[in-house]
């Protein structure tokens, strides 16, 4: 059982800032929260990546991946952290941009066409990011079962990945951090 408590404070002290931020999608927000500043620190992605194994406890998946560089850190930590349960599972990163040489691969890691992965993403606002992962894995041969973040802003995402009948789980919200969400249409 990881400490939840602990995550929200150390999102808290080194991650949650606010100002005026254009985000991925586009949008205006008054707030930003600096995943890395959590990903790539020792406690918060060792709390993270405990937390992301309980919470994805009796689904039966063989990966783990999602987009660099958000995932990037969360992967490696979940690996980790798996394999001190005794757990064997594949990691795998998607490429932002097609490598343009070499392999020209979108997908890096051990997996093989047929697995059954979960994408995860540090910050979910609307989904997108973690939908281009979904659409480039099943694009790679892979069955995508489950979507997960560490914080879901509550912007749109679980809405658009129950429009693709992806499941959805966040470790997290930003209502853990009391800010209330929009509310979207
Ligand atoms: O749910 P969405 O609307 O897609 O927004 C969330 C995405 O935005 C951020 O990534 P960013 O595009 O800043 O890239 P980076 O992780 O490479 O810095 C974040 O890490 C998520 O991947
Ligand atoms: O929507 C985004 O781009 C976004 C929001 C946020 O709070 N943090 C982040 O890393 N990305």
């Amino acid at each position: 059982m990881y400490d939840r408590a602990r995550l929200i404070e150390l999102f808290h002290q080194r991650a949650l800032r606010f100002g005026d931020f254009t985000l991925a999608s586009g949008k205006k927000s008054s707030y930003y929260l600096d995943g890395k500043q959590i990903t790539l620190h020792s406690e918060g992605l060792k709390l993270l990546s405990e937390g992301l194994l309980d919470l994805l406890e009796g689904i039966e998946f063989d990966a783990f991946g999602g987009m660099s560089l958000g995932a990037d850190p969360i992967v490696g930590g979940v690996l980790t952290a798996a394999a001190a349960r005794g757990k064997e599972l594949a990691g795998f990163l998607v490429r932002k941009e097609s490598k343009g040489h070499g392999t020209q691969k979108y997908l890096e890691g051990p997996v093989t066409p047929g697995m059954r992965v979960v994408i995860v993403d540090d910050v979910v606002t609307t989904g997108g990011s973690a939908l281009l992962s979904v659409d480039r894995s099943i694009d790679f041969g892979l069955n995508v079962i489950q979507v997960v973040g560490v914080v879901d802003r509550k912007e749109g995402g679980a809405a658009n990945f129950a429009a693709r009948q992806l499941p959805f789980k966040s470790l997290l919200s930003i209502e853990d951090f009391g800010i209330k969400p929009p509310v979207v249409g």
